[in-house]
């Protein structure tokens, strides 16, 4: 019997074994889901991965694993698109013993009465400008669900422990924001403050939210960015302020850099401004 020995020489390992170099932190969008493929609205809709989308997972799992990345600790959300993500990720990695906590928190920003309608028919029944501020403004929350309605949280019995009035009829990306925020202050900070490196699998808008957090993007910004399905993003914090250090190949307003091809990334993040108009470059 041969132990397993620890590859010291892979360089995240080394990195991390120096006190003053920054912590790590790596978020990665679900791959493309079903509703993604079909064009409708999902918020927190529980459709899974297409097969497009499971081969993005593979794929950010090997882009990891080609960097040498190793995980202590794993957050998703209660949505088998982002948990389907992590563990095809994990499994790549041959990662799959890393403990993993789920959090509703982490759930994609709730899409209220938008959940389940096509994207391009609310265009052309609401407009352009409308669906905009519905899909990307700050504070302006969709309509909301009914509480009879199967979209509503309360009718759901996975969150059956979660306190009725924390769970949402829509959200605006502020208030995703705002309990994003609850998660990344007392559960993850915390473990990464402990030299833990973190991997937080989630979705387009609570890992918006999560980036306008960790880089103080204002609203008007943040308004205009868009996250692909299943690329790495790679945060590097400084050890004291946990401020992100910009990468010289990150893309503006982000301050973490994409692991992969970037023609590529790009080309994945028209296709998500192109949900609702016509192929955009990003
Ligand atoms: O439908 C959704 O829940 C989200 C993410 O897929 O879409 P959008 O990019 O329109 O916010």
């Amino acid at each position: 019997f041969v132990s397993p020995v620890l590859p010291r020489s892979r360089p995240s390992l080394r990195r991390f074994a120096e006190e003053e170099t920054p912590y790590e932190l790596v978020l990665l969008r679900h791959g493309e889901s079903t509703w993604n493929d079909e064009g409708l609205f999902t918020g927190w809709y529980d459709c899974p991965l297409s097969a497009a989308g499971e081969a993005e997972a593979i794929e950010s799992g090997k882009l990891l694993k080609e960097q040498g990345y190793i995980f202590d600790l794993a957050f998703t959300s209660y949505l088998k698109r982002a948990i389907s993500t992590l563990w095809y990720c994990l499994t790549e990695l041959d990662q799959q013993y890393v403990p993993t906590v789920k959090s509703w928190r982490l759930n994609e920003r709730h899409y209220g009465a938008l959940q389940g309608l096509d994207k391009k028919s609310t265009v052309a029944q609401h407009g352009t400008e409308q669906v905009n501020i519905w899909r990307r403004s700050y504070d302006i929350p969709p309509p909301p669900v009914d509480e009879d309605s199967e979209h509503y949280p309360g009718n759901d019995m996975r969150y059956r422990n979660v306190p009725e009035d924390l769970l949402p009829k829509c959200e605006s990306l502020k208030l995703t924001e705002d309990r994003v925020l609850d998660d990344w202050e007392n559960l993850i900070k915390p473990e990464i403050a402990k030299g833990k490196r973190v991997l937080i699998a989630a979705h387009g808008n609570s890992l918006r939210a999560l980036a306008k957090i960790l880089d103080d993007i204002p609203p008007d910004v943040i308004a205009k960015l868009n996250l692909p399905t299943g690329v790495p993003l790679v945060y590097e914090l400084d050890r004291t302020t946990f401020k992100p250090i910009k990468h010289p190949d990150a893309i503006a307003p982000l301050s973490g850099r994409y692991l992969g091809d970037l023609e590529d990334v790009k080309a994945r993040i028209g296709a998500v401004v192109a949900q609702t108009g016509p192929p955009v470059a990003a």
